[in-house]
């Protein structure tokens, strides 16, 4: 029995990992380790006890690494695309699509969105901001932004694939991109719950993100979601 068991109809885990990994500079991301285990590994463990099955898009040319219990197909050139295709590879009712690039994923996140995806078929981890936050004007102070009401988007996403596929297809049909993809059933339309996320849950981009990934690690490996 998965998580699944919240919802009618079958679950799928969908992991973008096809991404060049730009920004950090050592090569396709999914595939750096942390403390002796791939980015992507370690998104694939957390999410496979509960789901039914699990799908990842990989680079073109790339296969999965061995003991990773997950299938593999080939992404596309922009993570919208990727996400696309994982959502026509599967024919699970619900689909968590979550990025490689955030490691650390604790269950209790994944039962919240469960638990949410039926309220409107599309749910996401957000936290709130805490931060200050101003529009830069070359390289100047530009003026506030009300923080009030303001959350910042993570991964896991959660949705009635049907719904989501839907609103894929028409942002393909229409030319239409967002950096998430709640974003593009919001811009279907629909609502998406926002589900409490966790500060573990960031999103590796940057070198100085893997130094905290390091971090992480040591006190993940020896407390799971309890680090
Ligand atoms: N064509 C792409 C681009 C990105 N992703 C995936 O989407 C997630 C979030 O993307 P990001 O952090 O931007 O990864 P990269 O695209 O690899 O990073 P960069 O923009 O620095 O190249 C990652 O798990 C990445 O592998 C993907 O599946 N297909
Ligand atoms: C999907 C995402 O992780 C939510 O915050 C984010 O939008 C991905 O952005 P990226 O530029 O593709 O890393």
């Amino acid at each position: 029995m998965t998580g699944a068991c919240l919802l009618a109809g079958r679950a799928a885990a969908l992991i973008p990992a096809a991404g060049s990994g730009t920004r950090l500079g050592r090569g396709p991301k999914a595939f750096v380790e942390v403390a002796g285990r791939s980015l992507l590994a370690r998104s694939v463990a957390a999410l496979a006890p509960l789901v039914d099955e699990v799908l990842v898009a990989l680079p073109e040319g790339q296969d999965l690494p061995p003991g990773v219990p997950a299938r593999a197909i080939t992404g596309g050139a922009t993570r919208q695309e990727s996400v696309r295709r994982l959502l026509r590879a599967t024919s699970a009712e619900v689909v968590l699509v979550h990025d490689a690039a955030r490691p650390f994923l604790p269950s209790r996140v994944v039962h919240a969105l469960l638990e949410a995806i039926p309220e409107t078929g599309a749910a996401t981890a957000a936290l709130p901001v805490a931060d200050t936050l101003v529009r830069g004007e070359a390289g100047r102070w530009g003026g506030l932004v009300p923080r009030e009401g303001l959350w910042a988007v993570q991964t896991p996403q959660g949705f009635r694939r049907e719904l989501l596929l839907r609103a894929h297809e028409a942002a393909h049909a229409g030319g239409f991109g967002a950096t998430d993809d709640a974003g593009l059933v919001a811009w279907l339309g629909g609502e998406v719950v926002l589900v409490p996320g966790d500060a573990r849950l960031f999103k590796v981009t940057t070198p100085g993100d893997l130094a905290l990934a390091h971090a992480v690690a040591s006190l993940w490996d020896a407390g799971g979601d309890d680090a």
